[in-house]
């Protein structure tokens, strides 16, 4: 697992947002894993002024969902689906052909996890993840304790993060659902690369127990440590519980510049 330490959210996606576009540009047609939250937006936001200054084309790039709620119908303004369309799709200028991902509508949602395990795979595998995380410690939706081999599934959400997510539902617990579609750990370590990217003083912890904690399904994102190619973005609030905060500056500012995150 690389640890990179940068000063804030904004340098934190300028770097995820350049590793995107080098992978776009060796591979125009891939599948990108895309996460929500807040903590992500600044990676979007440096990928769509890439696309803007011609930077980049991603013009044939796919682009597949970490999480839904279940129970919203489609078109929901917070159905994870209208999220990414809002804040990633059409920035990048794509359409919904290029998506990917679960029916969080569906009547048997069982069966929507599975088939979508499935088109992940048929689609030839998801090529970089990004990924939040959760003050629990949650990536996707996948809550403490779920199992580190668990494939896409329905998951019941923790209270503490109905009450983190709250603020997109006019800070109204009670519109929160209770359930959701993620994938699951399993399918998420089957993606090429995991970049994990962490703001805040609020993700401190859970960053501590994901980069420096055992692995264990009591802190989901630590399975990101059994990934051979994993990377752990973080600003300065977020990293200030690394007891190897030194070790990681140190190794990060001696890299090879060609050699990417
Ligand atoms: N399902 C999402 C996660 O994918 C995200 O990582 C987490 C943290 O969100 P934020 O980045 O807003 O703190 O929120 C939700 O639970």
């Amino acid at each position: 697992m690389e640890v990179v330490i940068v000063p804030g959210a904004e340098a934190g996606g300028e770097l995820i947002a350049e590793a995107m576009a080098q992978l776009l540009r060796r591979k125009p047609d891939a599948l990108l894993g895309v996460a929500t939250g807040s903590t992500p937006l600044p990676i979007y936001e440096a990928l769509a002024a890439k696309v803007d200054a011609g930077a980049v084309d991603v013009s044939r790039a796919r682009i597949a969902q970490l999480d839904e709620y279940v129970g919203l119908p489609t078109d929901h303004p917070e159905s994870y689906r209208s999220v990414l369309r809002r804040e990633v799709l059409e920035p990048l200028g794509l359409d919904m052909a290029a998506f990917m991902g679960p029916d969080g509508a569906a009547a048997d949602v069982q069966a929507a996890c599975t088939a979508y395990d499935k088109a992940l795979a048929e689609a030839g595998g998801v090529d970089l993840q990004l990924l939040g995380i959760g003050t629990d410690g949650h990536i996707g939706f996948n809550e403490p304790c779920s199992s580190l081999a668990s494939r896409t599934r329905i998951k019941t959400l923790t209270e503490q993060t109905r009450v983190d997510n709250a603020r997109f539902f006019e800070g109204d617990i009670a519109q929160v659902p209770h359930h959701v579609i993620t994938q699951g750990i399993g399918t998420i370590l089957e993606a090429r690369h995991l970049v994990l990217l962490a703001t805040g003083e609020g993700k401190a912890d859970a960053v501590a127990a994901t980069v420096e904690g055992p692995v264990a399904a009591v802190c989901p994102a630590s399975a990101l440590q059994l990934h051979p190619h994993a990377t752990v973005v973080v600003d300065e609030a977020a990293a200030s519980k690394l007891k190897l905060a030194d070790y990681f500056r140190h190794t990060y500012a001696n890299k090879p510049e060609w050699q990417g995150i």
